[in-house]
């Protein structure tokens, strides 16, 4: 089951897109939605609401008066983190329940609100942003939904801001244009990357990757797809493993394949095999690999690749002690620190690229006696003997 996290700010239009979604054959769990069934009448919240904010939180028929909740929760941030630790741990029970009950599905859309603001995106395979700035949002919730001006305002004050949900999430729709076009830009996502995703994540596989070509540095931001990526592989794995971003997309001003590549490490390769599947859950299906040392000899290493056809990740799992991970680590600091030595090693990637292009095997066999002279400087340790 590929588990999708979709966040926007109040107005950003979560719904619209997740209806989209839903066409599609996704199964959509709504934060909104439950946090209605939690306090519906009879449920003992209904009861710790009126406790704590005022029974005139209640109509005399006893249900939810939604716009006196608002107003007194939404009124400053006191109020509202007491609303959100009464009421987020039933929710949270209740989305469990949901999700259990969707086991069977292919995509599951988790449409949250408080996404960002809750640290969730690292809990899901995809965190998706419906991005509309605040000012337009704000214009659309008073205008199409007639929605009162201060409390939307309030609203707005109170969860993360468009910067930082923009931070946080992977993929971002904008629909600050016509809704046409986010039909558009929703449903190119779901046939091109999230049904392709789910299809290979269930498959345990691999995603396809493009032909070799490099990109130039600047155009891709590596360095914040990395810190999200690694921080969903590190709460997957219990947050138990220390994981880099290495390779030449964790050096700025270089070119590169569009690949991000990360290093896990292990205490030994046994600890290595007995995460593999929960690698594989996480998108990420394993197979076996090698570095190659020098002349004496190859390191054994587990070698996984994503099944995001969106967006190329290798995840190399490395001994601690392993000779492998001691050079990855040198060899990208060597590169950000080290002007000449990263002009020396875009100039021969651009010229293999150029002459290999289509077989990536033969591109990286002919940078071998590059890393060979490199890895005699950067890890000497490993050739005493
Ligand atoms: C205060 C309540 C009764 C007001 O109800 P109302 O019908 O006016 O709003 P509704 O529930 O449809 O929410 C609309 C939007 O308001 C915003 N919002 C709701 N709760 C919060 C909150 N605690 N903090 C910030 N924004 C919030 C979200 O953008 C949400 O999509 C209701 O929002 C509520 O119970 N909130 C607490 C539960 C919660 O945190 N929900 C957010 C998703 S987990
Ligand atoms: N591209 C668009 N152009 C104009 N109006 C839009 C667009 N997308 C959504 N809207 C309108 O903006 C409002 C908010 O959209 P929607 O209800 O989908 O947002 P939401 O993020 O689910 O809201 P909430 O945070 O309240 O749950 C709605 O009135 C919707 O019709």
């Amino acid at each position: 089951m590929l588990k999708i996290g979709l966040t926007g700010g109040i107005g950003a239009g979560k719904s619209t897109v997740s209806t989209i979604l839903a066409e599609r054959g996704a199964v959509i769990v709504d934060a909104d939605v439950i946090a209605r069934e939690v306090v519906a009448p009879g449920q003992p919240l209904l009861a710790e609401l009126a406790g704590t904010f005022g029974p005139e939180v209640l109509t005399p028929a006893g249900e939810l008066d939604r716009a006196a909740l608002a107003a007194a929760a939404f009124a400053d941030e006191e109020s509202t983190a007491v609303l959100n630790a009464l009421m987020h741990p039933a929710i949270r029970t209740r989305t469990l329940e949901q999700f259990a009950r969707a086991a069977e599905a292919d995509l599951i859309v988790h449409d949250v609100a408080l996404l960002v603001e809750n640290d969730m995106a690292p809990d899901y395979h995809l965190s998706l942003l419906v991005d509309v700035p605040a000012a337009v949002r704000l214009d659309r919730l008073v205008r199409t939904r007639g929605m009162d001006r201060a409390d939307a305002e309030a609203r707005i004050a109170r969860q993360a801001t468009d910067a930082a949900r923009r931070d946080a999430c992977d993929v971002v729709i904008d629909n600050s244009g016509s809704l046409e076009d986010t039909r558009r830009a929703a449903g190119a996502l779901v046939d091109e990357r999230l049904l392709p995703f789910a299809r290979n994540l269930r498959a345990r596989r691999r995603a396809e990757r493009p032909a070799v070509a490099l990109t130039e540095p600047g155009t891709a931001d590596w360095t914040g797809e990395a810190r999200r990526i690694i921080a969903r592989l590190r709460r997957g794995t219990g947050e138990r493993h220390p994981i880099e971003h290495i390779g030449s997309t964790a050096v700025e001003d270089l070119p590169a394949k569009d690949v991000i590549d990360l290093q896990l490490l292990v205490p030994d390769l046994a600890a290595a095999d007995d995460l593999a599947p929960r690698l594989a859950d996480l998108g990420f299906p394993g197979g076996e690999g090698f570095d190659h040392l020098g002349e004496d000899g190859r390191e054994p290493k587990r070698f996984h690749a994503n099944a995001d056809p969106g967006r190329a990740v290798n995840l190399h799992v490395r001994t601690e002690s392993s000779t492998g991970a001691r050079f990855a680590l040198r060899f990208r600091d060597l590169l950000r620190d080290d002007a000449e030595e990263r002009r020396r090693y875009g100039a021969l990637k651009r010229r293999l690229v150029d002459r290999h292009a289509g077989d990536p095997t033969a591109c990286a066999e002919a940078k071998e006696p590059y890393f060979a002279q490199l890895r005699r400087r950067l890890v000497p340790e490993s050739f005493d003997s």
